[in-house]
């Protein structure tokens, strides 16, 4: 097992470079089994999401070369059209197989991902609006059985704003015939980079961005180079940890167009923030300013920032508000950064925060990705030694997060126990 151990109380000063989006790479991987193409992508992070795809694609016959961050696909000769339980309950985003492939060969079998840490996180609407598109759907023993010979362009309002159901019905819709709209659609950045991709593979999509999106069928998609986005939550956990240990970090590489919810609330807690292009600065020279947020989808705040945030509200003067209103169960961190010191009400969606001069090293344990940022953030700013236990979590989406940290002057190593 292995875990981090952190020694905290030093500031965050330096450069980090931002990865490509973990969020946005896993439904593009999946937009690979759409055409008999080579897909090129670029800025594809190494991660164990990334890894995990990379197996359920090979085990259904797709061609896989890898070299750093680029990752060229082909899937012009499937050997099945099964996504399997054992790897679909390791990552839920193995769901984003199922549109592509009914699309392109008219079935699939798909695990149903079932329940996770953070939350229920049903897929009724991916499933509702496949049955919209003309296929039959059933559930088998865990599994969705889809089945079409040729999806058909239909009107769908998504009862939620869904971001992996409005990626895999765009997906579906690129191939079926004639003219899909979905209604109520994410806006998230990784839908646009999608959307963008299968453009360039030769799909016809408008709206991506709105809650709109209108997508003309097309027969067949080719292959296409894009390159991943950058990962806006990454480079918000680097800016997080800026401000709790009152740091200087810049933060390359990154969209801070994509980051305005995240950006306008550190600025709220007291960050001076500068940014270019491509690039984000933060200072934070006092204590962090107790702040209110609720997660919202984008262009709101977003809920992988969420726990994040609560490790610097743990130490801000004030009380914070912090209300999830995304997924049910998302303040799993909380008993952990108690176990540091800090002072966290919870009464059903809303968190009470109130801030404590400082937190204290302790052993704590990761209960999923964005909960392990959070641990990490709050031993980096935390006055002595802890150690962040499982940490598969955290893998699962920060690329070389202690290389990175180190970068940036932390004190923090990879052990094994
Ligand atoms: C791989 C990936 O991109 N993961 C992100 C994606 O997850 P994911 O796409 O799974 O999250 P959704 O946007 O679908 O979930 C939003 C809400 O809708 C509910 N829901 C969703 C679909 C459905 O068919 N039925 C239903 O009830 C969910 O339980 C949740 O309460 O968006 C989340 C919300 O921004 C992020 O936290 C995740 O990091
Ligand atoms: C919840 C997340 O991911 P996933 O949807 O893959 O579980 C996340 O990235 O914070």
């Amino acid at each position: 097992m292995e875990k981090l151990k952190i020694r905290g109380g030093r500031r965050l000063v330096g450069e980090v470079r931002t990865s490509g989006a973990k969020n946005a790479a896993l439904p593009i991987l999946c937009a690979s089994l759409l055409t008999a193409g080579d897909l090129k992508l670029t800025n594809v992070p190494d991660l164990a999401d990334v890894r995990t795809m990379l197996l359920l694609l090979e085990g259904m016959g797709v061609k896989v070369r890898r070299e750093g961050h680029e990752v060229t696909l082909n899937a012009g000769a499937l050997t099945s059209t099964v996504a399997p339980y054992e790897l679909v309950k390791t990552m839920r985003a193995s769901i984003l197989t199922l549109c592509p492939l009914v699309a392109r060969f008219g079935a699939a079998r798909v695990s149903l991902p079932g329940g996770c840490a953070i939350g229920a996180r049903p897929v009724d609407q991916h499933i509702k609006g496949l049955r919209a598109l003309g296929a039959e759907v059933r559930i088998d023993h865990g599994y969705v059985d889809a089945q079409s010979p040729r999806l058909k362009g239909a009107r769908i309002i998504t009862d939620m704003v869904t971001v992996t159901g409005t990626e895999n019905l765009m997906m579906a819709a690129v191939l079926a015939e004639g003219e899909t709209v979905i209604e109520n659609a994410a806006r998230e950045p990784e839908v646009v980079d999608l959307a963008n991709c299968l453009i360039a593979m030769g799909a016809k999509i408008t709206g991506a961005g709105t809650p709109t999106i209108v997508i003309e069928g097309v027969k067949t998609l080719h292959g296409a180079e894009h390159r991943v986005v950058a990962d806006r939550i990454e480079a918000g956990s680097y800016l997080c940890a800026a401000a709790a240990t009152r740091g200087d970090v810049l933060v390359t590489h990154c969209v801070p167009g994509d980051l305005e919810a995240v950006t306008a609330k550190l600025r709220e807690m007291g960050a001076s923030i500068e940014s270019g292009a491509d690039w984000l600065r933060l200072r934070m020279t006092g204590r962090p300013k107790a702040v209110r947020i609720r997660t919202t989808p984008h262009p709101g705040f977003p809920t992988d920032m969420q726990a994040q945030f609560m490790a610097i509200a743990a130490i801000a003067e004030g009380a914070s508000e912090i209300t999830e209103t995304i997924f049910e169960n998302r303040f799993m961190h909380v008993p952990e950064l108690a176990r540091m010191g800090a002072k966290i009400c919870v009464n059903g969606h809303t968190a009470v925060v109130t801030g404590v001069e400082a937190l204290e090293g302790a052993a704590v344990m990761a209960t999923d990705l964005r909960a392990s940022a959070s641990l990490v953030i709050a031993a980096l700013a935390a006055q002595g030694e802890s150690t962040v236990d499982r940490l598969y979590h955290l893998d699962r989406g920060y690329e070389h997060m202690e290389e990175k940290l180190r970068g940036l002057g932390a004190d923090v190593e990879r052990i094994r126990s």
